[in-house]
């Protein structure tokens, strides 16, 4: 196992975080690109969900063994572009997207006609192409019903082959949809290279026929990835600020709201104009609320880990609903972040159905090491306790999936990192 210190010299934080291109855009992007045929795509990052993507769209041609390895949105997306493009072939991925459902997807498209078989267990990775394209039947609309409360990939996947389909492509979303900005990042994208995909109802989206155009695109920053920068300025000394390059105002995606959330914990954020990026200044948190403020994750699940740790080491307790989803992430996220927030004193309890609440009575952090479950999260997300005091990081290149340059970036604005 490898292992990786980080101490804070003291001192307020400030400086430049250099932050990855997001990779939801990217991978939706790099697919859409490919269907339209052409098109430049600017700041795509190094992560390696989104070096990935770019990966198999190559390797497609010419193998019939792809492995989107823990890459969620590789292996979602994949999924429907090799259903549509009529591959022959075995797409895996690691241990654990073994372990993360797709038969939601998979039998959307065996509804359009896609031959998809389970190679090992039924409704899991890895995925048998039979090399037969879906065949909706020309002209006519396809309509489908798909759950939106498991996984929304499973839904953009489907939206982002919907105008290759000869009659185009009517979903209607079921239960309780979470992830909605993701949906909507993936209509934005996909109207930006020239396809008509509308909601036309609540939970009814309509893909028009007629494929896509090719366009340019310039990836904006990850605002996930931007999330563990606000959380080191939260716990940072007085007189901390950062400017985070790259990011926009008008932001396709829902991570965004870090900046609201973040507010009531210390992180104010204003945009540049000039449209560069965003400043972050702490400012004194205002006295704690009587009863634990609650918020819901389920827009926004990626942030959930960040705004446990934070709520956790400044002693602010927390209700965070919206969870679901985060079982069936990298690792199980809720148990990982109860085990882990145990070794310093807190705690992330289910204080009523899925409702769960950061207690904090004695927080201390002085050389605990964090276990990190295969789940870059959870690296990056309790990395900012080192602003309190010394930590070890196990298995610290699990960043590599969104954020490979993580620990540069926190060493460059100088966290000594060993
Ligand atoms: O579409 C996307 O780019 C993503 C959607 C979300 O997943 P779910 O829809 O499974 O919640 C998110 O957690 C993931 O990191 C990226
Ligand atoms: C859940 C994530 O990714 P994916 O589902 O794409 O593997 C994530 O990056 O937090």
């Amino acid at each position: 196992m490898t292992n990786q210190s980080l101490r804070w010299p003291g001192g307020p934080l400030t400086g430049t975080a250099h932050l990855p291109a997001s990779k939801s855009e990217a991978n939706r992007a790099l697919l859409l690109q490919r269907l339209a045929g052409g098109g430049t795509l600017s700041n795509l990052s190094e992560a390696n969900d989104t070096v990935l993507m770019q990966r198999l769209l190559a390797q497609a041609a010419s193998t019939d063994h792809l492995d989107a390895e823990d890459a969620g949105t590789v292996m979602r997306f994949m999924t429907a572009y090799l259903a549509v493009t009529g591959w022959r072939g075995t797409l895996t991925g690691a241990a654990r997207m073994k372990q993360r459902p797709i038969a939601i997807l998979v039998d959307a498209l065996r509804a359009l006609g896609a031959s998809i078989e389970y190679v090992e267990q039924e409704g899991y990775p890895p995925l048998r192409f039979g090399g037969q394209p879906v065949a909706a039947p020309a002209g006519q609309l396809a309509e489908l019903a798909v759950r939106g409360d498991v996984s929304s990939q499973y839904i953009s996947a489907l939206l982002m082959v919907g105008p290759m389909l000869p009659g185009g492509l009517r979903l209607r979303l079921t239960g309780e949809v979470g992830s909605r900005p993701y949906i909507k990042m993936t209509l934005k994208l996909m109207q930006h290279f020239g396809a008509a995909a509308t909601e036309v109802g609540r939970d009814v989206i309509e893909v028009q026929p007629g494929g896509y155009r090719p366009a340019d695109y310039t990836v904006e920053s990850d605002w996930s990835a931007a999330s563990y920068w606000y959380a080191l300025l939260a716990l940072a000394p007085a007189g901390s600020s950062l400017l985070l390059p790259g990011l926009r105002e008008k932001s396709w995606q829902g991570d965004h709201v870090i900046q609201i959330i973040m507010q009531p914990l210390g992180v104010v954020t204003e945009f540049r104009a000039d449209g560069s990026g965003a400043s972050l200044t702490q400012r004194p948190l205002a006295p704690p609320p009587v009863d634990a403020p609650t918020t819901n994750f389920s827009d926004c699940p990626d942030l959930a880990q960040t705004v446990a740790v934070v709520a956790a080491a400044l002693g602010r307790p927390r209700r965070l609903t919206g969870l679901d989803s985060l079982r069936i992430k990298e690792t199980d996220r809720i148990a990982a972040i109860q085990q882990e927030l145990r070794k310093f004193g807190a705690d992330m309890p289910e204080v009523a159905p899925g409702v769960f609440e950061v207690q904090s009575a004695n927080f201390h952090v002085d050389g605990q090491a964090v276990d990190t479950y295969d789940d870059h999260r959870m690296a990056m997300a309790f990395a900012p306790l080192a602003m309190r005091g010394p930590l070890l990081v196990h298995e610290p290149l699990v960043v590599r999936k969104s954020y490979p340059s993580f620990w540069r970036a926190l060493a460059a604005v100088g966290m000594q990192v060993g």
